[in-house]
């Protein structure tokens, strides 16, 4: 394969993303041409919110394709229209061959939450000390356990087994189905998993038949009634918006844990959850926190 390199600012990245598609490129990606670097400048967005920028302010941006002639071709095109005014070809060089599948698999190793609970690549043997794992690919959804904001929940999951195997847990905003399945591994039975996006659905239900696991996952509406666990990891923005809905799930003596918030924002959310419920800080890693809820 052949990458055709670019550089772009802001205002040229979405037409000649457009462009190397309508050009066949294989593939386009693009990223911060400043990154790590004294101009960069991060962009945050959260669900909900106008993002800030649509972009950064120089892109580098690749394409492949499947000869040189062909990516000759593209930028040639390229040059003439009205949008590469402001961008640079950068040139166009052969790609060596490499295994990809084995490059990808390598970046996921088994991930551990607790001495003897890890989450657990298909591709790996679990660590000999493992006494509870889940299997999980990195897929469509959210969820590896790779993120600080997943492995709180499940060191929450860990550190409460008790708890969570005696009642119904309710995992709202389930991604891959990762929490949920932490759940069962600790003993729940009766589990409903929810998210607003159908690929995450799908991909709930077959991780947990991949690990013979039983939990009903489904869109928001499958969460009835109320959970001695309500667990959510979503984002600051929209758990403030789901306090109230959040909180009438959480039954007399149960917990609510959330996640996905930033040190700083521990306050908004206290704020917002206070006519229900008394949120703590329970835990904390690089830069998140987790925060929890007796009723
Ligand atoms: C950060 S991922 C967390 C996935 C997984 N529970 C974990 O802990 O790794 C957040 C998930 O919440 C879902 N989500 C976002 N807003 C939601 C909402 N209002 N209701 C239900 N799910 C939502 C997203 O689709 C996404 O799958």
């Amino acid at each position: 394969m052949f990458e055709l390199r670019l550089l772009c600012p802001e205002a040229g990245v979405e037409p000649m993303s457009e462009a190397l598609d309508a050009l066949d490129a294989l593939s386009v990606s693009v990223e911060d041409a400043d990154a790590l670097t004294e101009h960069e400048r991060p962009l945050f967005g959260e669900p909900g919110m106008p993002a800030p920028q649509q972009g950064w302010q120089r892109s580098r941006v690749s394409a492949l394709f499947a000869s040189h002639e062909a990516a000759d071709e593209a930028a040639a095109l390229l040059l003439l229209q009205d949008f590469f005014a402001d961008c640079t070809l950068i040139g166009v060089a052969p790609v060596a061959e490499q295994d990809w599948v084995g490059l990808t698999q390598a970046q996921f190793a088994p991930v551990q939450i607790t001495p003897e609970f890890w989450i657990v690549p298909t591709w790996h043997e679990p660590p000999a000390q493992a006494r509870l794992a889940i299997r999980l690919d990195p897929g469509m959804a959210f969820g590896t356990g790779t993120h600080p904001t997943t492995r709180m929940c499940l060191r929450w999951l860990a550190a409460h087994a008790e708890h969570v195997g005696a009642h119904r847990v309710l995992d709202y905003g389930c991604g891959s189905g990762i929490l949920a399945m932490g759940a069962a591994r600790f003993g729940a039975r009766e589990i409903d998993a929810v998210d607003i996006d159908e690929a995450a659905v799908q991909a709930t239900r077959a991780n947990a038949r991949a690990n013979a696991l039983q939990l009903n996952a489904g869109t928001p509406e499958l969460a009835q009634g109320v959970y001695g666990t309500v667990l959510a990891n979503i984002l600051a923005t929209p758990l403030k918006v789901l306090a109230p809905l959040l909180c009438a799930h959480v039954a007399d003596g149960g917990r609510l844990v959330l996640a996905g918030i930033l040190e700083r924002q521990a306050d908004e959310l206290r704020q917002a959850y206070a006519p229900w419920l008394a949120l703590e800080v329970a835990d904390h890693e690089d830069g998140w926190i987790l925060m929890s809820a007796s009723r």
